[in-house]
């Protein structure tokens, strides 16, 4: 029989062992925040700050884990977690425990979430643990993009009118997520934040928030990587009770970005929260996403943008030009909507540099100055894709700064970035091996040949890198 005291000493035994076998980030990110709470024939309970971080530990400390309890307790010995989970005002508020080694995550899926707000050291901005006092959270919403302003049209009934029944009852409906896709500047960011808005405007104490999936990506690697916080992120993120994440299409092959809003999705939809997803595709569609959040993703209902018709167009121009307070001649709003026809940005932009003109050179609003105007936009949109612009957009996509490329190293990943952008220089440029050589990173042209070939064969033999590429590939361009 063992003593109370007991339990300490032999996680404290463990944690020597462990503390060998991982790495010092990894060792104070995910076992310091243990603490040992009981041991009775031969079990072992530690007590986890969250079901994300007893997920993290079975899928990739199992081994150690076992290893190193086996060791001390012998071959019977067991592990359980007590596992803290935040207080949603559903049940009784005790900490589950999940028995080891089930590794039989539905048991803990299954249970109705329980309830421990529990606060042991003062986190730091900008995440706080919920459950302490309720989140004065920014929802950070564009107040102009309401729903008094999104004009309906065929393009977009569905996705407006099922926007309109979640605002009345978030989280309530079957349409959850919602996910809203479509083509750049059709109006998603738009429609999804007319939703937080109007859930604001109904139920005030609702903690909103809009975030980009870049912005969304930058907080974790920050505080997973930089910080050591990825609890207060991951509790931050499940407080929320409608979460609008904007561009989702930008996690794709952020494998850990996507694990860990796998998990914030798991626990917002399982505690009946909001999810408002935007993308640039239909969930099917994606690429580099995982199939765990894609079949996520088709939960609810997904609803596409498309492009508005002509009577659409024209009833946008007239909407922005009446609250604008400005009078504009309707031929002239129907000339630009007639030849402005794919995209609501460029619609908008038109009608701006319009009217930008004629008040700053005096000009009249006439069917003429649209039509300059328009000649010379179409023009200056159709930019020449330059190998500075390669690099730039191959870094963004993999994440990496601009300078690595330039960096004497062998890691695996930026030789590959450098390839990728060696690779569309030569197919998208008409500069010769040597110039893209000496621009990117400094190599002679065989460097830039052999670079080529690799790509090529990689397409053929990888389905996941080809995806890569291919989806560079439009980046490029769809924004030259
Ligand atoms: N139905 C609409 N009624 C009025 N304005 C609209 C409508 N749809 C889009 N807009 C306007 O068009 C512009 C572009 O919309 P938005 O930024 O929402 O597009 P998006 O689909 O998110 O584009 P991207 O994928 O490039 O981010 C915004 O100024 C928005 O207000």
């Amino acid at each position: 029989m063992f003593k109370a005291a007991d339990c300490k000493e032999v996680w404290e035994n463990c944690l020597k062992i462990i503390k060998d076998n991982v790495s010092p980030v990894s060792f104070k990110t995910w076992f310091e925040p243990i603490v040992p709470v009981k041991l009775e024939n031969n079990v072992l309970t530690i007590q986890v700050p969250s079901p994300f971080f007893y997920e993290y530990l079975e899928e990739q400390y199992i081994d150690i884990l076992r290893k190193t309890l086996r060791k001390e307790l012998g071959p019977e010995a067991k592990l359980e977690y007590s596992v803290i989970v935040e207080n949603n005002g559903y049940n009784d508020g005790a900490p589950f425990t999940v028995k080891f080694p089930t590794q039989n995550k539905t048991e803990l899926k299954n249970k109705p979430v329980s309830v421990q707000a529990v606060q042991e050291t003062p986190i730091k901005n900008p995440f706080i643990i919920p459950g302490i006092k309720k989140l004065n959270v920014d929802p950070q919403l564009n107040p102009e993009y309401n729903f008094a302003n999104f004009v309906e049209g065929s393009c977009n009934k569905l996705a407006r009118s099922a926007g309109i029944t979640i605002s009345q009852a978030p989280g309530k409906t079957a349409f959850n997520p919602l996910f809203i896709y479509g083509g750049s500047g059709l109006g998603k960011t738009h429609l999804a934040q007319a939703i937080g808005i109007e859930v604001k405007r109904l139920f005030p104490e609702k903690i909103v928030l809009y975030v980009n999936a870049v912005k969304f990506q930058t907080q974790f690697v920050d505080a997973y990587f930089k910080h050591n916080n990825i609890n207060d992120f991951l509790h931050f993120y499940q407080s929320i009770d409608v979460l609008i994440l904007d561009d989702v299409h930008e996690f794709a092959g952020k494998e850990k970005t996507q694990d860990a809003f796998f998990h914030i999705f798991n626990h917002l939809h399982q505690t009946g929260k909001q999810l408002i997803l935007t993308s640039d595709q239909a969930p099917a569609d994606l690429q580099g996403l995982e199939k765990r959040l894609l079949s996520r993703f088709k939960w609810g209902l997904s609803a596409e943008l498309t492009v508005p018709d002509f009577e659409t167009r024209v009833a946008i121009l007239k909407k922005k030009v009446y609250n604008d307070g400005i009078v504009v001649p309707n031929d002239v709003l129907e000339f630009i909507a007639s030849n402005i026809n794919q995209n609501i940005r460029e619609l908008e932009g038109a009608l701006i540099s319009m009217l930008a003109q004629s008040t700053l050179n005096g000009k009249q609003l006439t069917v003429e100055l649209a039509s300059e105007l328009i000649e010379k936009l179409v023009k200056s949109t159709k930019k020449d894709i330059t190998i500075d612009y390669i690099q730039k957009v191959v870094c963004e996509y993999f994440g990496l700064p601009l300078e690595v490329l330039s960096a004497k190293t062998r890691k695996r990943e930026i030789v590959q970035a450098r390839q990728i952008a060696m690779y569309f220089s030569k197919s998208l440029t008409k500069a010769s091996l040597s110039t893209i050589g000496s621009m990117i990173g400094n190599k002679d042209h065989a460097t830039v040949l052999h670079a080529c070939k690799t790509v090529n064969n990689l397409m053929e033999t990888d389905k996941r890198f080809r995806a890569q590429v291919e989806d560079i590939q439009k980046k490029l361009k769809y924004n030259s």
